[in-house]
């Protein structure tokens, strides 16, 4: 068993202090940081669980035998990406989009020596600006997005007819690969939540606002109004006090915007029927834009209320509120194919050896906490794009690890690549350094009574393959995250190939158990798709190859790299020819779908143009009698 503790020097003085972290869960720093004079210890321990101190100054263990110290730096960087969960690069987040409240309308009078009662010049207000996400190729997480976004409002208008400007749109950049869903706000999560419950306080009413803060009723009309109109300073008083006979034009007013306002309210209302749904995929172009959050339209200054009985309107209209919209964003990358495998089995560096990207490789485990893409140039300028995400292990369903949430980015490769370290041991079940020391205490002792039932020390088992268990482990993994995603085209690279003392036997084996187990779960998976009631030509179109090929690699000294990135490109243009036909008869039916609606459209009118219409009826019946 691993333990590991951290002995703290303080640099430059005989200070020290200890650290003890049990597995992976750091308990606590004394409240000091760390400095480059800090070590840590790893003692191979036996299964005694209380916590030891390290001397600092002397660096040794009390009580524990060896031990080897090794620079802080690293073991710091690991726990730090465990806890942190590599969420320096963000793929997923909620943000509120508002777009911005429209500009007010102005009431204003035109003014000028000798001229008594100007005509009205008040200007409308501008628009307010949008929300707006841009699709970008040069964009790679979500990192930049804010929690909430609002655009600019429309600028009022002013006299002499200056209307104001729209508020300027809000551009957000997004990355290629983002899917933007709508969400409902939290207060209504809340809201639908308690009435679920039976909780809710039953319709609270929008005025009740006003109630209670117990204004008087005519306050709170007032204040109701002043949210829609803009009123001219002394029209209040002529409002209330309207003299005998006279017409009150600003209730005619009122009930006009009402009208326009219920119509937009229909509309608005007719668009959010659907919650809006974007996915910005490998067909979209780059650039491409999409409204997210709509301004307000400006309010009307005072000519526009004009009419030929009231020359002399003194009330203009505020602008509209701008839409204000909940979304999540999820960032699933694109790429041809995507590596898949457990920690340390070398999927950076095959990357490295086959593309132009430079990924971080260390010999310890979840190295890559980023997916980071890779592309692939061929001598005719072909290029295919290869994903590296962060390693699984068993249990990364639920969370152990990294979690398997970086498996969204092989949700859109077309091809699946296992990355599988051909190097273990012949017939021994691999003593896991580092990775199974990260995962929670829960797994811990289910992993410890495994341990013992292979002692590594006395037996060789012919039939036990390190690398068939990876393989199985990482299948289960893709399968626990979306069921049938390992259906997909794949490639077994069989890494650490130039390994030679262990490699040829373990391949052999490797092979053997693969291809077995490959054909039972296509079997098992077409059982599947009977029971399930999948027709046939839908279930041979699901179903994985008859076969896998599994290609023998040294991604550290590039051997069989030609072999590997050919079968690669193979796989990936059969499945992009796929894909293309696929589109191409969807076109086509789509062609054909509005041919058909326009043929019809054509011989109804055709139709509907030769039968006789009653007025010409009754013309042709005047006509003659007129002749007559
Ligand atoms: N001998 C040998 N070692 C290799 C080979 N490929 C990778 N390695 C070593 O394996 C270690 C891990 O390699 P990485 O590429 O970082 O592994 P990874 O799968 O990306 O690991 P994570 O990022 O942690 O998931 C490094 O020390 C590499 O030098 C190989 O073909 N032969
Ligand atoms: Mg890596």
């Amino acid at each position: 068993m691993y333990k590991i503790l951290v002995g703290h020097v303080v640099q430059g003085s005989r200070d020290h202090s200890i650290r003890k972290t049990s597995f992976y869960t750091c308990t606590t720093s004394l409240g000091r940081s760390f400095h480059s004079g800090s070590w840590v210890a790893r003692a191979q321990d036996s299964d005694d669980n209380t916590p030891r101190v390290v001397d600092g100054w002397e660096r040794t263990i009390d009580g524990l035998p060896d031990y080897t110290a090794e620079p802080r730096g690293r073991a710091k960087g690991v726990e730090w990406k465990l806890r942190a969960k590599g969420r320096n690069f963000v793929d997923f987040c909620r943000i509120k989009v508002s777009g911005g409240q429209g500009g007010d309308g102005c009431v204003s009078f035109h003014r000028e020596k000798f001229v008594a009662f100007g005509q009205p010049n008040g200007g409308n207000g501008g628009r307010g600006g949008n929300v707006i996400f841009e699709a970008s190729s040069n964009e790679t997480s979500l990192q930049h997005i804010p929690h909430t976004a609002s655009a600019p409002r429309g600028v009022h208008g002013k006299g002499s007819l200056m209307h104001g400007h729209a508020g300027k749109d809000l551009i957000i950049k997004i990355p290629m690969g983002t899917i933007i869903r709508e969400v409902p706000s939290p207060e209504k999560e809340k809201a639908d939540l308690e009435e679920e419950l039976g909780e809710g306080e039953g319709g609270q009413e929008v005025g009740a606002f006003h109630k209670s803060l117990e204004l008087g009723e005519t306050e709170a009309k007032d204040r109701e109004m002043s949210k829609r109109w803009v009123l001219y300073p002394r029209l209040a008083n002529s409002l209330t006090a309207l003299p005998e006979g006279k017409v009150n034009y600003f209730e005619e007013a009122q009930a006009w915007v009402a009208e326009e306002d219920r119509i937009v309210e229909a509309r608005r209302a007719a668009m959010s029927q659907k919650p809006l749904l974007l996915d910005v995929n490998e067909f979209t172009d780059d650039k491409t834009q999409f409204l997210v959050g709509r301004g307000g339209g400006g309010g009307y200054g005072n000519p526009h209320f004009l009419t030929t009985q009231n020359r002399a309107p003194k009330y203009a209209t505020r602008g509209r509120e701008g839409q204000t919209r909940w979304l999540t964003l999820e960032l699933k990358t694109i790429a041809d194919a995507g590596l898949v495998g457990l920690p340390n089995a070398g999927k950076s560096t095959f990357l490295q050896a086959v593309s132009n990207a430079h990924p971080a490789i260390a010999p310890y485990p979840f190295t890559t906490l980023n997916p980071y893409i890779g592309t692939v140039d061929f001598s005719d300028s072909y290029q295919v794009k290869v994903a590296d995400i962060p390693g699984l292990i068993r249990g990364a369903h639920r969370n152990v690890g990294l979690g398997h949430s970086f498996l969204r980015h092989v949700e859109r490769s077309k091809v699946l690549v296992y990355v599988i370290d051909i190097a273990a041991e012949f017939g021994v079940k691999r003593q896991v350094k580092g990775v199974d020391d990260w995962t929670p205490d829960e797994d811990f002792e289910e992993q410890e009574s495994q341990k013992q039932e292979v002692d590594p020390t006395t037996t060789v088992n012919a039939e036990y393959s390190q690398p068939f268990e990876d393989w199985k482990t990482l299948l289960d993994e893709l399968e626990a995250y979306q069921p049938g995603l390992t259906r997909r085209p794949s490639m077994i690279i069989a890494n650490k190939a130039d390994v030679t003392e262990v490699a040829p036997k373990n391949l052999t084996l490797f092979s053997k158990l693969v291809h077995e187990e490959w054909a039972r779960r296509r079997v098992a998976a077409s059982e599947a798709d009977q029971r399930a009631g999948v027709s046939k030509a839908d279930s041979a179109a699901l179903a994985s190859a008859a076969s896998i090929q599994i290609v023998p690699v040294s991604a550290k000294y590039k051997k069989n790299i030609v072999k590997v990135t050919t079968l690669l490109r193979q796989i990936v243009e059969k499945e992009k020819a796929k894909e293309n036909d696929a589109l191409e008869r969807k076109q086509q039916r789509e062609q054909e779908e509005m041919e058909e609606a326009l043929a019809f459209k054509k011989t109804r009118r055709n139709i509907l143009s030769k039968a006789p219409s009653n007025q010409n009826a009754k013309s042709n019946f005047s006509n003659s009698s007129s002749e007559e």
